[in-house]
């Protein structure tokens, strides 16, 4: 395939205008990259790097890298990596790509319950990735055989540790399917320039009571390297 679609619904820049919108890939650690960099099998139209563990740290290195590249013809920005599936929604070893990066944890405590940033009125909380896009790589990545949904992603500074916790996040953004600890900071670094972002989450173990003996940290590893083999066609 020789050519990407246009994804950033008509921004500015030669490359995106032409056509030719290159993708950036952001990873947490350096095995998620690695593995991401195994599935592209060399492809020149995505760059893949390591933004660090956290929002905070990812939110900053992206925007660092997006402002390094001015010219480097982005067109969308995609977070990957390993991440919690939500009990009923993202089983172990399965894709979930985002249709929306929701910061799940930012916000007030009251005596009432949780107050998100919005409620607040101090700013958002939630970005909505192209939902059509969304479907459309998850459909991609069934049809290589591989078992994936489309949902929220939810993005934490704490690891859900307890069923209670797990329960509270459903709740409060129904429909939430994984989690994460990146997402919504490469989201905010991608819209602070004008660019989309998506999120794709391979299941390394199930939000709620810590339990390391059933993480599978590798085989998300796996279906992380096979989603991004798919990704090179689905974006092309
Ligand atoms: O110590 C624990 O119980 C624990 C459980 C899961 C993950 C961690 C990490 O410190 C890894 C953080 C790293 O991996 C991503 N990740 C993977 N699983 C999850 C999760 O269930 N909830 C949030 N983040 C997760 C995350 O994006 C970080 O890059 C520790």
């Amino acid at each position: 395939m020789d050519e990407f679609i246009d994804i950033s619904n008509g921004s500015s820049g030669s490359e995106r205008s032409s056509g030719r919108a290159r993708v950036l890939v952001m990873t947490a650690v350096e095995a998620e990259k690695e593995a991401v960099l195994r599935g592209l099998k060399g492809d020149s139209r995505f760059d893949v790097m390591t933004a660090g563990v956290g929002p905070i740290l990812a939110a900053a290195s992206t925007a660092a890298v997006l402002a390094a590249a001015q010219s480097a013809g982005y067109g969308l920005v995609v977070s990957a990596g390993i991440g919690g599936g939500f009990a009923g929604r993202a089983e172990l070893g399965s894709l979930v790509v985002s249709d929306a990066m929701v910061a799940a944890d930012l916000g007030a405590e009251t005596p009432e319950g949780f107050l998100s940033l919005d409620e607040l009125g101090f700013g958002f909380t939630r970005i909505d990735a192209d939902s059509a896009l969304a479907e459309r790589v998850a459909g991609a990545f069934r049809a290589a055989g591989l078992q994936a949904v489309s949902g929220p992603v939810l993005t934490v500074s704490t690891v859900t540790g307890t069923t209670e916790t797990a329960r509270a996040l459903e709740k409060r953004v129904p429909g939430a399917a994984a989690e994460g600890m990146e997402g919504f900071g490469i989201a905010v670094a991608a819209r602070n320039c004008g660019l989309p972002a998506l999120e794709i989450r391979a299941i390394s173990n199930a939000v709620g009571p810590r339990d390391r003996d059933a993480w599978r940290i590798g085989d998300a590893l796996k279906a992380l390297e096979a989603a991004s083999t798919v990704l090179v066609e689905v974006l092309a």
